[in-house]
C-alpha cells in the first residue's frame, strides 16, 4: 500500500507501534469479541498507556496532544483487525477533549482534561433520541434552570459505550420553540442520581461495543457543567462532529484493508479447476478494484486530516469532513461485499473474518450522520460558495 506517512519518521514510528500492539493484543481476539458481543476491559489500559484513548487531549493538560492525522492512523490500524476495538481510539475525543478544547471554559478544562489524559476514563456523547436521529434540532430532552442547577429529563438511544462511560456530553433543550437555538450541552457524570442505563439492542455489526438506551429523570447538574453558551449546543455539536467524522473514514479504510488482506490470502490459497483462484482474471479484477478504491480513500483521508490539522476552523472543514466520511464508508461497504464474493460460499460463514468486516462497514454509512445527511452538508456548502 502507499505510505501516506512517508515523509514523517515520527508518524511511521507511531503507526508501527500501533501495528505491533494490534497484532499482539487485538487481532487474536477480534473474532471472539464479535461472536460474544463483548470486549475485554483489559484493553483499556493497553490503549490508555499508548495514549490512544485520550489522543486529542492537549499536552498542557497532560495528554499526548495528538493530531487528527494521528487519530486517523490509529483508527485505521486498529480497524484493520477489529472495528469494535477501534472505538477505544479517541474514545474521549468527541465527548470531552474536542468540546472542552473548543467550547469549554478554563475551569472545565482544568477539572476534566487531566483525568481524561490518564487514559483510563471513557466518555460518551448523548445526541440521538427515539424521535431525533438525523434532525438534531428536534431534541426533546429538557434541561430546566433551577437556581444554580439544571434539571434534566428525557431519553437517549444508541449511546455508544454508555455502559463504560464515566461522563456523558449530553445535549438537551434549554428553551422551547427555538429549534436549533434552544439546545445546550452539559457534562453529566453517569453516576448522577436519576441516570438510568437501559439495554443495548442486538446489532448486525459493531459487536463488542454497547449502544445503550439512557433515561434521565430529574437529573441535577450544576450550571458550571454547561459546555459553551446556553443555546449554542446545536452549533457546537456540529463543530465537534466535523472534527471527528474523518475518523469514521479512517475506520472505514481500516475495515476495507482488513477485508482485502483476507481476500488476497484466500485467493492465493484456495484452489479451483486445479489452480489458485487468484490466477483467474475475474478474481484479479475484483482484487485490483478493491485496492484502487482503498488507496483513493486513504489518499483523501490523510489529505483531509492534514487540512483540518492545519486549520480546524476553516469554513470548508464541514464539507471535506463529510466528503471523507461518505467516500470511505461507501467504499468500505463495496470492498467488504466484494471480499465476501472472493471467498464465495465460505465468505458467508463466520469461519472467516470477511462477513464481520461487511457487517461492520454498514454502520459507517449510518452513524455520526447518515451518508445522505453528509451529502446534504456537502451540497449545501458547495452551493453556498
Ligand atoms: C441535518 C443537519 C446537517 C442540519 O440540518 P438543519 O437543516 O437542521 O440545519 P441547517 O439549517 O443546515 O443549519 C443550522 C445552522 O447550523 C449550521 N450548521 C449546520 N451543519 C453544520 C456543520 N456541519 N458545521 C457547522 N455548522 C453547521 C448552519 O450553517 C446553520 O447556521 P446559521 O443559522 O446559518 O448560522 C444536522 O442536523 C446533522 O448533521 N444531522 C446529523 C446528525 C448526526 O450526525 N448524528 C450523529 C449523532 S452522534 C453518533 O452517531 C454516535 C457517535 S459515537 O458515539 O461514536
Amino acid at each position: 500500500m502507499l505510505d501516506t506517512t512517508e515523509y514523517d519518521e515520527d508518524l511511521i514510528m507511531f503507526r508501527d507501534t500501533i501495528r505491533r500492539m494490534v497484532e499482539k493484543d487485538v487481532a487474536p481476539i477480534a473474532a471472539k469479541i464479535d461472536q460474544e458481543d463483548d470486549m475485554p476491559h483489559s484493553l483499556v489500559p493497553i490503549f490508555g498507556d499508548l495514549g490512544l484513548i485520550q489522543i486529542m487531549v492537549p499536552e498542557e493538560y497532560g495528554g499526548p496532544g495528538g493530531t487528527l492525522t494521528m487519530a486517523c492512523i490509529a483508527k485505521e490500524e486498529v480497524s484493520r483487525a477489529s472495528f469494535a476495538v477501534s472505538h477505544l481510539v479517541g474514545a474521549t475525543s468527541i465527548a470531552m477533549a474536542l468540546p472542552l478544547t473548543h467550547y469549554g471554559t478554563d475551569a472545565q478544562r482544568q477539572k476534566y482534561l487531566p483525568e481524561i489524559a490518564e487514559g483510563r476514563t471513557l466518555t460518551c456523547i448523548g445526541l440521538t433520541e427515539p424521535q431525533t436521529g438525523s434532525d438534531v434540532s428536534g431534541i426533546k430532552t429538557t434541561a430546566k434552570r433551577d437556581g444554580d442547577d439544571y434539571v434534566i429529563n428525557g431519553q437517549k438511544v444508541f449511546i455508544t459505550k454508555a455502559d463504560q462511560a464515566k461522563y456523558i456530553l449530553l445535549f438537551a433543550r434549554t428553551s422551547e420553540g427555538k429549534g436549533h437555538d434552544g439546545i445546550s450541552s452539559f457534562i453529566v457524570p453517569m453516576d448522577s442520581p436519576g441516570v438510568k442505563i437501559g439495554g443495548s439492542p442486538k446489532k448486525m455489526g459493531l459487536r463488542g461495543i454497547k449502544n445503550c438506551d439512557l433515561f434521565f429523570e430529574n437529573v441535577r447538574v450544576p450550571a458550571e457543567n454547561l459546555v459553551g453558551e446556553e443555546g449554542q449546543g446545536f452549533k457546537n455539536a456540529m463543530g465537534v462532529l466535523n472534527l471527528n467524522r474523518p475518523t469514521v473514514g479512517a475506520a472505514s479504510v481500516g475495515i476495507a484493508q482488513g477485508a482485502l488482506d483476507a481476500a488476497m490470502a484466500y485467493a492465493k490459497e484456495r484452489e479451483q479447476f486445479g489452480q489458485p483462484i487468484g490466477n483467474f482474471q475475474l478474481v484479479q479484477a475484483m482484487l485490483a478494484d478493491m485496492a484502487i478504491q482503498i488507496e483513493a480513500a486513504r489518499a483523501l483521508l490523510y489529505k483531509v486530516a492534514a487540512f483540518i490539522d492545519r486549520d480546524p476552523t476553516h469554513p470548508q472543514v464541514p464539507m471535506y469532513s463529510s466528503m471523507i466520511k461518505t467516500f470511505a464508508s461507501d467504499m468500505a461497504m463495496k470492498v467488504t461485499t466484494d471480499a465476501v464474493q472472493v471467498f464465495g460460499g465460505a465468505g458467508y460463514l463466520q469461519d472467516h473474518p470477511v462477513e464481520r468486516y461487511m457487517r461492520d462497514a454498514k454502520v459507517c454509512q449510518i452513524y455520526e450522520g447518515t451518508n445522505q445527511i453528509q451529502r446534504l452538508i456537502i451540497a449545501r456548502a458547495m452551493l453556498k460558495g
